[in-house]
Order: structure tokens, then sequence, then C-alpha cells
């Protein structure tokens, strides 16, 4: 269920040094696998660590749905799944609130089984572009009924017998990716997707851990992903590390606050997802990998942030985007904080998230005193440096939880306050955003 109740305004004041460890939660792209690969499992899955954050929560109550069983006893959740092409059909909407990677990641997997279900979000998820998603779920033989665009409440009508797909994906999306490799998984033979450029690459890992054959190889088109069908999946015992796109915000926070020094301890560096640390090294951050060691197969370290204040605005690499893409909002602000533009090229793909992002930011930059140039696939900060960010000005948030995080980010540190008209939207993803900042030394406050 998305957040119904009345809009949050808050206000962020000029903080203090930012000091201290800040422990992130759970990364929300595993925690969402984690449910829907351990519903499609006979026997019991464990994990920890999962993100409680209502886009997550609303992919367990759906997974219910299907027909698995899901508790929470102490830290660990517990899921008792159905098997693969075991789903249920629900005897209701599935409502997936906020959520683009859960309702994307659920039609992928039911849409091979011969079942029904209807899906609805919020006002942000029902604009989204579902198309991306149910293209490819017809070359298994599901048929989608949706409105005009392609757009939420739709219906897909999984297929009776489904036949395996080799597809390219036509933009660079790990949830059209993932929806692809999921519906594969009750498809006999081999499901093949091609992409272009590399994304996340949590499906394939988790699904190799689940014990599918699925190999990652890259060729003159891309990376090419090729998966068995119907394969035997033992439970796992799963432990989520924390989010590096959650980190972001801790992290940048620290660069721009005056005198700050934070530690964010145990946080993925999937080369898949790092993409931001390595921009804000190369604006110049204070920004160190301290412990970099291997947990579950994927690099993690801890991550040193001190305020920055010679930061340097810089072209970010198009071909960086696909592996910082939710971080774009807290970059910006950071560039503001910079001296001269920051160029970010390749991101169209922002124009279609919870908000259209590249607008929501230009439009509160703007307001809060700063340049913002934009194209239809670009975008350039004018940075203003340290101490010169004026702020004081109350940002739209439009039902987009990173918008809402970024510019409370940016009022830690611009010379006048800076508002969001609703911060409801945060607990999608960061629920403890609030308390984690104020015990940083944040001066956050619901307004
Ligand atoms: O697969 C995932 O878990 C995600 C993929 C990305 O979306 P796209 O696939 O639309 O790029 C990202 O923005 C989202 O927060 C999580
Ligand atoms: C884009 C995001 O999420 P989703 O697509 O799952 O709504 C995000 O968390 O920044």
């Amino acid at each position: 269920m998305s957040a119904h109740g009345d809009p949050i305004p808050m206000t962020s004041h000029r903080a203090g040094p930012l000091n201290g460890e800040a422990h992130v939660p759970g990364d929300k792209s595993i925690s969402h696998r984690s449910l829907i690969l351990g519903a499609m499992t006979i026997g019991e899955t464990k994990v920890t660590g999962l993100l409680e954050g209502q886009d997550v929560l609303d992919t367990a109550k759906a997974m219910q749905a299907f027909g698995a069983q899901i508790e929470k006893t102490g830290d660990t959740w517990h899921v008792h799944g159905v098997g693969v092409g075991g789903f249920l059909e629900p005897e209701n909407v599935i409502d997936c609130g906020n959520s683009g990677t859960g309702v994307r990641l659920i039609m992928g997997a039911m849409a091979t089984s011969p079942i029904t279900a209807t899906f609805t979000g919020d006002a942000s998820l029902n604009k989204r572009p579902m198309a991306r998603v149910t293209d490819p779920l017809a070359l298994f033989g599901a048929v989608a009924h949706g409105r005009s665009g392609g757009r939420l409440p739709m219906t897909i009508v999984g297929a009776r017998d489904p036949l395996p797909v080799t597809y390219t994906t036509p933009v660079p999306s790990a949830q059209v990716k993932s929806a692809v490799l999921l519906a594969g998984l009750n498809a006999p033979g081999e499901t093949v997707v091609i992409e272009r450029e590399a994304t996340r690459d949590h499906s394939e890992r988790m699904l190799a851990g689940f014990g599918a054959t699925i190999t990652s190889e890259d060729s003159p088109e891309g990376r090419v992903i090729t998966l068995q069908g119907r394969p035997e999946f033992t439970p796992q015992t799963i432990i989520v590390p924390r989010d590096p796109s959650s980190a972001a915000f801790p992290v940048c926070a620290a660069l721009i606050v005056e005198g700050s020094d934070v530690l964010v301890p145990n946080i993925g560096l999937n080369p898949t997802r790092a993409g931001l640390f390595f921009t804000l090294q190369d604006m110049g951050a204070d920004l160190t990998f301290e412990n970099m060691r291997e947990e579950g197969g994927e690099p993690v370290a801890d991550l040193r942030a001190k305020f920055s204040p010679d930061l340097k605005g810089i072209e970010v690499p198009a071909e960086r985007a696909a592996s910082m893409i939710d971080e774009y909002p807290i970059l910006s602000v950071v560039a503001a904080f910079a001296e001269g533009k920051t160029h970010m090229p390749g991101v169209k793909e922002l124009r279609v998230k919870e908000s259209d992002r590249i607008d929501a930011m230009a439009r509160g930059l703007r307001g809060a005193g700063l340049q913002v140039d934009e194209g239809e696939d670009w975008w350039t900060v004018h940075g203003l440096g340290h101490g010169n960010v004026p702020g004081g000005y109350t940002a739209q948030t439009f039902l987009d939880h990173r918008i809402a995080m970024a510019f409370l980010i940016l009022g830690m540190s611009s010379n006048k306050p800076m508002s969001v008209d609703d911060g409801q939207p945060i607990a999608t993803s960061f629920p403890i955003f609030e308390g984690l900042m104020g015990d940083l030394g944040a001066r956050i406050e619901r307004t």
C-alpha cells in the first residue's frame, strides 16, 4: 500500500559538523528479489537485513497474495514459497504502492503461470511506463490489458503454455531484464536477455544462488544472459547487504557540511551499483573505501566521507549512468556545492522514475538559487561553490523519495533552510532517514 496519508512537509536547517557512524538499511533491489525468489522456492528461505521500507513491504504482501507464507521472527524474515510455476491466483488487486521494481518484477514472475492478476499503484507508479515489461512478456504468451499508454492499473493474463524467449532490452533497465528472466523461469528451454549496457546484476547473481543455470557473457551486441527454464530451486539463507543508494545520502551530506567526518559501514560496492562513489572521487571528494572485503560474493567496504571544500564540477561519463541511476538527484546537490559545471549526459531514464527526476531537481535547484540547463537526456548544474548556495525554497517532491532526501541534504549546507512539500515518500526506501541523519547532527524538522 502506498503512503496515502496527509503530506509531511519538512525543513532542513544548516547543520554543524556531521559526525559518527551511519548504519543504513538493507539493499532495496536485493530485498525485493529475496522475497520474490523465496516465494518461487519450495521450502523456507530465511532473510536477514531485509529493507523494511514500504516498497519492499508491498512486495511481501503481494507474494502472500500469490500463495507464499511470509512471517518475521526477531530479525529474520521467513519465506515459505510455492515453487516455480506454483503461484496461486490472487483474490484481489495487487497494490505495489510506489514501487517500479516491485510491480515489474512481479509481473514477470507471474506471467508464465496460468493465472490472472491485476496490478495497481499510487499516483506516481500509475503514470510510469509498463509496456517495456509487457512487450517482452507477450513473447512468452502473456496478455496485458492496461490503461492507455501501457499504464497501471493493468491485468496480466499469464501464458498457459509459455515459450522461451530471446529478447534485447531497448532501454538500459535491470527491471526489464529481471522481469524477462523471472518469466523465463517457468518457460521450458533457454531464455536469453541481451542488454547493450550492463545494468545491476542482482537477479543474475541471486538466480544462480538459488540454483538456476544462468550464464552472462560479453559480446559485440552487449551482455548476453542465458537462463535454463524450470530449475530446481533450493531455499537460501540470505544476508542482505546495506544499500549503496541509501548510503549516498549521508556520504554526500558529509562532503558538503563543514567539519564533517562520517563512516558508513558495510556498503555493497557491486560495480553495477557503485558509480556515484567514483564520480564523487573524480570531483575531488575526500571519500575513502576502508576495510575492503568480499561478502556473499560481493565487494563490500566501509565508506568514510569527510567535508570536501574544494569540489570541482565534472563531465560524468554517460557509460557510468546505469551504475548510479538512482543517485543523480543527490549528485546534483553535491554539484551545486562544487566549483564549475557538472554535466550529466545519457540519463533519459531519469525522466520515467517515481518523478521526472531531471525536471523535479531542476525546479528545486533553480528555486534554491542555482542555474540548471537540461535537454531530453542530459542536464547541467552550474555549481556555486561551498558557502554560496542560497537555499530558502520549498521544493516539490512529486511523490519521489530521492527528490525529498536530496533537497533535505541541500538544506544542511545552504545559506537559508530548505523545505520539501512532502517527506512521506522517504519511507519507501529509507524509513530511518530522519533519525539517522539527526543522530549525525543534521537538523530536520517536520513543519
Ligand atoms: O532492478 C532494480 O532493483 C532497480 C532498477 C532500476 O530501475 P530501472 O530498471 O528502471 O533502471 C532502479 O532505478 C531501481 O531503483 C531498482
Ligand atoms: C527508481 C527507484 O525505484 P523503483 O523504480 O523501484 O520505483 C528508486 O528507488 O530510485
